[in-house]
């Protein structure tokens, strides 16, 4: 795929696959294309040629196949303030064809979120988790997440992480894009490195630890176009 903002060239003829079964996660600096990647495989925007292809289906083009087949948490998530977080999620709910409120409840409480406060009162964190129960209530095939534990606390994180391993045992997929080299060998099955709108590097994450005695400057390497 290749996608320009207007002269900005943000993805650079990425060529990517995602195994099924198999947390990628998804690494680069500042600016490298990650959030452009997830939003083209989300179904929300259009790419400038080529095309991001989930389930077998153009993702901009026929996304009503794939909607409810995915989950998606954005790296800004915002949701209406002035509702509580259990009358936004039971709106999603609906629009995903119907949830257990129990699952929705449980999950809640997995993550010590109180859903009968609004929105708008949630702190950055909490805010977070609504969007995290939105994106997995459905148990949806796909899971696709930008920076999602952005705010979370250590042992939320852990619970996150968590919940991840057992989505994945599940058979079910997550590309997940991340800062942070750590939480993504803590997780994921496979790493993908983007500089610059390109893809650096694909790796199985225990290959780059049996390689790479220090992983951090690996990446770091990586990131810089040194390695
Ligand atoms: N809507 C837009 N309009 C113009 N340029 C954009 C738009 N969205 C992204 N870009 C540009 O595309 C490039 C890739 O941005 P993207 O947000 O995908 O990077 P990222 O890897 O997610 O970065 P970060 O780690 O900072 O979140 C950047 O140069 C950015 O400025």
């Amino acid at each position: 795929m290749t996608k320009r903002f207007g002269h900005r060239t943000a993805l650079d003829g990425l060529d990517l696959d995602v195994p099924a079964g198999m947390i990628l996660g998804c690494l680069g600096p500042n600016g490298a294309g990650k959030t452009t990647t997830i939003r083209l495989l989300a179904g929300l925007i259009r790419p400038t040629s080529g095309s991001a292809m989930v389930f077998g289906f153009d993702a901009a083009d026929q996304y009503d196949a794939i909607q409810r087949r995915i989950g998606y948490l954005p790296g800004d998530f915002v949701a209406y303030p002035d509702l509580t977080g259990r009358q936004y999620l039971s709106y999603f709910a609906h629009l995903y064809g119907g949830v257990e409120r129990k699952r929705i409840e449980l999950l809640a409480k997995r993550f010590d979120l109180d859903l009968a406060v609004r929105i708008g009162a949630l702190s950055r964190g909490n805010r977070q988790k609504v969007g995290i129960l939105q994106a997995f209530m459905h148990e949806p095939e796909l899971l696709i997440l930008d920076e999602p534990t952005a705010g979370l606390d250590p042992l939320m994180q852990r619970e996150f992480r968590t919940l991840l391993r057992e989505t994945r045992d599940a058979g079910r997929t997550v590309f997940l894009s991340s800062h942070v080299m750590s939480e993504v060998e803590a997780v994921a099955d496979t790493v993908a490195i983007l500089r610059a709108g390109q893809l650096v590097t694909t790796q199985s994450v225990q290959d780059l630890k049996d390689r790479a005695a220090d992983l951090e400057a690996a990446f770091l390497d990586y990131y810089s176009g040194q390695g």
